[in-house]
């Protein structure tokens, strides 16, 4: 029988915490992420706002010259602009980092619009905000199921995100479809939306691939490689790809994904006969910089146990 990817229906009663419903959905969440690595939220009280306008704002973006994206700050571990390189030509991606600060969205707003967009800044701050509350949500569920909720504020107080915008081109005539290489990513958490092209491809626990159907409410959470580490290898890594066979529309996605800016330490709670400790504690940033010299394929994949394992 093909794998499935647990769904999780984040209802307004669920997002309350303490309640029947709140306490059902940790249990779940922490299974999934535990086999998967992985889950689809269903988000039932994302703004309906936001699900009209996010697509639209993502074409007004990369509809800009070529020129005027180029403008935005190309640090480390991709966070500037994605150009479309010969190796994955259909492919384009604009990261703002720290997006739910509206600080860091007027910035690159200024950059991108020099006369400003005041919709584009509004919406793109809205989302990172919205999802970062999912995402905290999320992390203090996952928090209070091992019952460390006695570290999650500090956690969450140090949690920063980055919003990446993707656009995958239809391919032309003689251009293959967009294939990806399979990867996990180096975040605590990370979210992904997208338009109705699908593409988001996931491994589960069988190895078999399974395709993410996107719709308006569907958000794929991924548990990232620092995730991995802080649950002392009780959470699995997700190794995801794209593979778009769409070929006749656009695909827009986007990414919201969370960073620690401190010490990650292994709760001495999930460390025990059963699990003997796998990692030591680590700095999540300076795991960026390790996978940023990190080489070839070889970033790809789960690196936290190269980085801190014991
Ligand atoms: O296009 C997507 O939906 C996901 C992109 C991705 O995996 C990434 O940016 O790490
Ligand atoms: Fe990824």
């Amino acid at each position: 029988m093909a794998s499935t990817v647990p769904v999780i229906v984040f209802s307004k009663e669920c997002m309350e915490p303490g309640t029947k419903p709140w306490i059902r959905a940790c249990d779940e969440i922490v299974q999934a992420l535990e086999h998967h690595g992985c889950f689809v939220a269903e988000y039932e009280g994302f703004p309906r706002e936001l699900r009209d306008s996010i697509f639209g704002i993502a074409k007004e973006l990369f509809d800009l010259p070529h020129e005027t994206k180029v403008r935005s700050p190309d640090s480390a571990h991709s966070k500037g602009y994605i150009p479309s390189y010969p190796g994955t030509p259909l492919l384009e991606g604009l990261n703002i980092d720290g997006a739910e600060k509206l600080e860091a969205c007027e910035k690159f707003t200024a950059l991108m619009w020099p006369s400003g967009n005041a919709h584009f800044c509004k919406t793109a701050h809205s989302y990172a905000r919205e999802i970062a509350k999912l995402e905290k949500v999320v992390t203090r569920m996952v928090f209070e199921c091992y019952g460390l909720r006695q570290y999650c504020d500090s956690h969450t107080e140090s949690t920063t995100y980055l919003l990446r915008i993707l656009k995958y081109k239809k391919p032309g005539e003689n251009e293959g479809n967009i294939n990806s290489v399979p990867h996990t990513d180096k975040t605590f958490l990370s979210i992904l939306y997208q338009n109705s092209v699908r593409g988001l491809e996931v491994m589960t626990k069988d190895g078999e691939w399974v395709t993410f159907e996107p719709s308006p409410s569907s958000f794929m959470v991924m548990a990232g490689d620092a995730c991995v580490g802080w649950s002392n290898g009780r959470i699995k890594p997700c190794y995801h790809r794209i593979n778009v066979r769409e070929d006749k529309l656009i695909r827009y996605s986007l990414g919201v994904f969370s960073y620690n800016t401190g010490a990650i330490e292994i709760p001495k709670e999930l460390i025990d006969q059963d699990h003997p400790r796998q990692f030591k504690s680590f700095n999540h940033l300076d795991f960026l910089r390790f996978y940023d010299m990190s080489q070839g394929r070889t970033k790809a994949q789960c690196l936290i146990k190269a980085y801190c394992g014991v």
